[in-house]
């Protein structure tokens, strides 16, 4: 494929309510749209939505480097294959691959830009399925399921509201509930958690995520208290670095513990997947997020790699827009397993989401169709 145009849309998006986690309040998003054109006239689209919190670049670095690479792309052809894709963004390819890439990085000292990565791969991803004429899933996996589950993400903070919120999830039929927990007294969760469980019934799953807010001695104190309420599973319920902690706490927990942001950097990713503790894995679930691991085929790797260990793999956003929602929607799909619900159910946290695109989870999933490439126009997501 040629790339004849490569341009870089700002993209801003605004929540409907400030988003709280124990990690900060979020109420408004920005990254870039990547658009791809090629010699055929075909419209490949990424997304890059820096969350430096978890571990991404800046908003400035992603600019840079995406303009870097953008102007490095224009004009030059890639092979059209995975291996094309890779050997174009691997900072150093092996010397076969290589000749089948472009090169874009001007080999000075090499940022850490996972979130342009994954902007710049999706848009790739996008184009090369689009010239195959297949959907984007099946580059991934010849297996890949048409559909994803997915959890509702509650935002309550009064036990009330959050029980009504609750309610309509399961009205609209999610059958995983996720809710945010730490980062207040432990009675205030417990009040939440319990409010949830009685609205619903034993059912319905229902997750926790405490984005790293408690040390050691509260979580083991969290999960006694609220693993009476039938737990599905809980993110991240210690700190990120420590991964002696998680693996002591979820040997005692009453269920599986998920490392989220644990997987921040890509040292932790590896020593998370090599550290031998004994007794299995250190947890029980990896929280696959793609604008924080630099793209799908990097989080394909971390899932296929997580599975054999014996690990839980799930997807989901790191609150970002339809387009990155949409790659995580058909990475999700050629996962080994779809067992466990993706947190890609955030589009109605947004107070500018476009009303009708195609991921829009219908009855607690995401259909995934059978058109090339996403299938996201620009014209269906209202940017110039
Ligand atoms: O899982 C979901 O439903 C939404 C994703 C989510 O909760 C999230 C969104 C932005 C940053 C961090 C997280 C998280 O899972 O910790
Ligand atoms: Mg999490």
């Amino acid at each position: 494929m040629r790339i004849t145009e490569a341009t870089l849309v700002p993209l801003r998006l605004t929540l409907a309510r400030p988003l709280k986690t124990a990690k900060g309040t979020y109420a408004t998003r920005d990254g870039f749209i990547v658009r791809l054109k090629d010699e055929d006239g075909h419209v490949g689209q990424g997304e890059a939505m820096p969350l430096p919190e978890f571990g991404t670049e800046s908003l400035a670095t992603t600019h840079q480097v995406l303009r870097g690479w953008l102007d490095a792309l224009q004009g030059q052809s890639l092979d059209d294959s995975i291996e094309g894709i890779e050997a174009t963004l691997v900072p150093s390819p092996s010397d076969e691959l290589r000749s089948l890439g472009v090169r874009i990085r001007s080999g000075e000292v090499e940022e850490h830009a996972p979130a342009a990565q994954h902007g710049l791969e999706l848009a790739l991803l996008d184009l090369l399925a689009q010239r195959k004429g297949v959907p984007l899933c099946w580059l991934l996996a010849e297996e890949a399921r048409p559909e994803v589950l997915v959890n509702a993400l509650l935002g309550a903070e009064d036990p009330k509201a959050l029980a009504q919120e609750a309610r309509e999830a399961v009205a609209e039929g999610f059958q995983t509930l996720k809710v945010k927990v730490a980062g207040r007294p432990l009675d205030a969760d417990e009040a939440r958690v319990k409010a949830v469980r009685e609205a619903v019934g034993p059912r319905i799953r229902l997750r926790l995520d405490a984005n790293g807010g408690w040390n050691e001695p509260e979580a083991n104190r969290a999960l006694d208290r609220l693993g009476w309420y039938e737990l599905e599973l809980v993110e991240q319920p210690t700190p990120p670095e420590d991964l002696q902690a998680l693996w002591r706490v979820q040997r005692r927990a009453p269920c599986i513990i998920g490392a989220d942001e644990t997987l921040a950097t890509p040292a932790a990713v590896r020593a998370l997947l090599t550290m031998d503790l004994g007794g299995g894995p250190v947890v029980g679930a990896v929280v696959i997020k793609p604008m924080v691991l630099g793209g799908l085929l990097p989080s394909m790797v971390v899932a296929l790699r997580a599975a054999r260990l014996g690990m839980h793999a799930y997807v989901t956003s790191s609150i970002d827009g339809v387009v990155a929602r949409a790659g995580a929607a058909h990475l999700a799909s050629a996962l080994p397993s779809g067992e466990l619900a993706s947190g890609l159910a955030v589009g109605r946290l947004f107070a500018d989401e476009p009303l009708d695109h195609p991921y829009r989870p219908e009855h607690g999933l995401i259909r995934l169709r059978d058109v090339p490439g996403l299938g996201l126009t620009p014209e269906l997501l209202g940017v110039p």
